[in-house]
């Protein structure tokens, strides 16, 4: 059974490897997994992934693939044979997009003998609102018919899971088997700013409704004291489990 430490992931969202490395070493103690997305990744390349790697802690790439089938089956098989435990893709990229870069990553990792990353294919990011989605993006209905609809795409793919924000939880529960993942950013404590995500919830409350795992980021990393930080997080996630197995 995962405990809260295990299940809250902390993205390194800085610029060079001793930033991300400050981070690790502070809060290492304090999460499951770090996660290296496309400003640490395009500053720094594959080097700090493997560093991590190698330091003993998994790494979830979130590098949002969104192409053609072909590049992001390649492209999953390139982030696989670097031994990352997650992903990401864009699930509006399509069906069959997400289905070809599920096998490949499959087969990838069988040729390996290695554990098959968590495919996560990202349904609307956590910044958007019902205005910026319909006026902007295009996309007619709500933020929560939108996200479920392309989990249910995604789940039909057979992807592991959809990155999506805590208030769909309940709804993508409801839709998708028991073991289709659901990890949240959006995460706001109540001590922390928004910054520039609209649809958030507290760590207890996403871990209430049913998250696999929470991605948080500046709460804990440009905090005063991330470590300390992590752990109040993890705390109010140990609450959110409580209720959740009360239930
Ligand atoms: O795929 C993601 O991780 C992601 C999807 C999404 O919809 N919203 C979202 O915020 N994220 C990522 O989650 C992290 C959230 O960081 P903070 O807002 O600093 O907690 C960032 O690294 C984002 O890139």
């Amino acid at each position: 059974m995962q405990t809260a430490k295990d299940r809250l992931i902390v993205a390194l969202d800085v610029d060079s490897r001793e930033e991300a490395l400050a981070i690790v070493q502070a809060v290492g103690k304090n999460c499951g997994t770090f996660k290296i997305g496309m400003q640490l990744h395009n500053s720094v390349g594959f080097a700090i992934t493997e560093e991590i790697i190698a330091l003993g802690y998994p790494v979830f790439l979130d590098l949002k693939f969104h192409d053609i089938p072909n590049t992001v089956a390649k492209a999953s098989a390139v982030v696989t044979g670097k031994s990352v435990s997650m992903f990401t893709l864009h699930a509006s990229g399509g069906k069959s997009m997400m289905a070809r870069a599920a096998e490949e990553a499959k087969q990838k990792a069988s040729t390996m003998n290695k554990d098959i990353p968590l495919v996560l294919a990202v349904t609307i990011l956590t910044s958007m609102n019902q205005k910026t989605l319909n006026e902007e993006v295009g996309m007619d209905g709500s933020v929560e018919h939108n996200v479920l609809r392309l989990a249910k795409v995604a789940e039909e793919a057979g992807v592991g899971g959809v990155v999506a924000s805590p208030q769909e939880i309940s709804l993508i529960r409801q839709a998708c088997s028991e073991n289709f993942k659901i990890v949240t950013p959006g995460v706001r404590p109540l001590w922390a700013d928004a910054n520039d995500q609209a649809r958030t919830m507290t760590p207890e409350e996403a871990m209430t409704a049913g998250a696999d795992y929470l991605v948080v980021g500046r709460p804990i990393t440009a905090s005063a004291n991330p470590a300390e930080s992590a752990q109040k997080i993890i705390e109010e996630m140990e609450k959110g489990l409580q209720q959740r197995q009360l239930r």
